[in-house]
């Protein structure tokens, strides 16, 4: 193109956006308002397309649509043939590709014999902030358009159609995430979102966790009849959730644990650094947004925030001597790490136990919430009361039962000369399962399994 022309054509651009602002400014809303709707119907003569958005989030600009979820799926899996421009995300156990559309990309798909167009989108809209530079929020769509000849086909059968497939593609793609929270100061700004995940790859399993076997066939048992009590807990007019207390000293398993539950239910997991939430209304924010299949956890409890009600910080017993809290440097270090994050956070008991059974820990699904501590009788009775905590699990020091099963996985061990032994030594001493480990693995190839036993 000649520079003349480029010159005309950015003369009358110009032109055109002069007359806009001179229209916004000197004519009446009322009557922009009448020209705005005519000349929509004016386009609609001539354009015959009809136009679907789905939105990225639900009005209540609270949760992320299940169906803008559905129909990103479904379009990753049947429309990208078509398409020129992609994203590509690591699917399940990073074992392949997946192909997203990008933003701004057109594809297409026929349903029935009919032709529709899917495009995607953003559009950054300014926020309030006190900062001295503009934050934008991203908000993504996708628009469906079609004939609108086609117009009763599309919507009552082709989009229903699209969320019913989206939403299988989903389950059968599924990739187990752990989530953090991202501290609440940080939750403003351009991108910024609540929890930050990765994949969930701890390899924990209930037939490697060394504890009692009739222990663990108790919690499995408990674990199934949640996961398929959506009847039950509907019945009975109770929200799907359960609550598990860990209890028991540093290095018993506790964390395992959750890691095993985890991959038994085949659920995510939200674990919460309460230090860094602001407020109690910044909390149901977070539980709102967590999904189903899920297990939230709250480690160390007891150190998190003062909750423990009347019966806190108890720094010397009445003798002036230190307390087991004190004794124990794990515990210590724990207590004293987050001690700075408690001065900066507002979430109080009250906001914490409406956390777990208020009106809004109903939404989303089924739930499991679980809290570890080592120091159980620290807290505040109405956290842990049945209801809210239904099970209590102690995870205690390492009895022989669960000795054979750590050797079993340890050093492929069934059985062995010196076990007798152990087990005596074992009903003498307090060791937890971490140090039984940690004796169990060979430091070097020359180390066998008689000196892993003997240690
Ligand atoms: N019961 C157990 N069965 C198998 N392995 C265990 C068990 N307990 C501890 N371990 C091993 O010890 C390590 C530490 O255990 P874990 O983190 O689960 O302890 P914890 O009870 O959560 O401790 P803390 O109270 O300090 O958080 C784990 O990596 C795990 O391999
Ligand atoms: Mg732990």
């Amino acid at each position: 193109m000649t520079g003349e022309v480029w010159t005309q054509l950015s003369s009358a651009i110009t032109g055109l956006m002069l007359a806009w602002v001179m229209f916004q400014q000197y004519f009446p809303s009322q009557f922009r308002g009448y020209l705005e709707k005519y000349s929509q119907k004016l386009i609609g003569l001539v354009d015959p397309y009809i136009h679907i958005t789905f939105h990225e989030f639900t009005s209540e600009r609270l949760k992320r649509s299940e169906a803008f979820s559905a129909i990103q799926n479904y379009l990753s899996s049947n429309s990208t043939k078509n398409a020129k421009n992609l994203k590509a995300e690591v699917a399940r156990k990073g074992q392949s590709v997946v192909l997203v559309m990008d933003d701004y990309e057109e594809v297409t798909d026929v349903f029935n014999g009919v032709k529709v167009w899917w495009s995607s989108s953003f559009k950054a809209t300014p926020q309030q902030s006190l900062s001295y530079y503009p934050v934008f929020e991203e908000r993504r769509f996708f628009t469906l358009k079609f004939h609108r000849s086609h117009r009763e086909i599309i919507t009552e059968k082709y989009v229903e159609h699209v969320l019913k497939e989206g939403k299988e593609i989903a389950v059968r793609n599924r990739q187990r995430k752990l989530y953090t929270n991202n501290p609440s100061d940080n939750w403003s700004g351009w991108k910024s979102t609540k929890w930050s995940h990765v994949v969930f790859e701890h390899p924990a399993t209930f037939d490697s966790l060394g504890m009692e076997t009739k222990k663990k066939e108790e919690i499995k048992k408990d674990l199934i009849k949640f996961s398929k009590g959506k009847n039950y807990y509907a019945k009975i007019g109770k929200a799907w959730k359960r609550g598990y207390l860990l209890y028991g000293p540093p290095g018993t398993g506790k964390s395992t644990m959750i890691a095993a539950m985890a991959n038994f239910l085949d659920y995510d997991v939200y674990d919460i650094e309460l230090t860094t939430v602001k407020d109690n209304s910044d909390l149901r924010k977070l539980l709102i947004e967590t999904t189903g299949k899920s297990i939230i956890v709250i480690e160390d409890i007891d150190c998190s925030l003062d909750l423990t009600g009347q019966r806190k910080k108890r720094e010397k017993d009445e003798n002036g001597d230190e307390t087991d809290e004190e004794k124990d440097p794990i515990s210590k270090k724990k207590k004293e790490a987050k001690e700075e994050g408690k001065r900066t956070s507002k979430v109080t008991l009250s906001g914490l136990l409406n956390f777990i059974d208020g009106i809004w820990s109903a939404c989303g699904g089924e739930r499991i919430i679980v809290f570890t501590t080592n120091y159980v009788d620290r807290l505040d009775p109405a956290l842990i009361r049945r209801g809210r905590m239904d099970k209590h699990i102690e995870m205690s020091y390492c009895c022989f039962e669960a000795f054979k099963v750590l050797a079993k996985n340890y050093l492929e061990l069934e059985s062995h000369e010196l076990f007798g032994k152990i087990e005596e030594l074992m009903g003498q001493t307090e060791i937890s399962p971490t140090d039984v480990a940690e004796n169990l693995m060979p430091k070097s190839d020359e180390e066998d399994v008689e000196t892993c036993l003997k240690c």
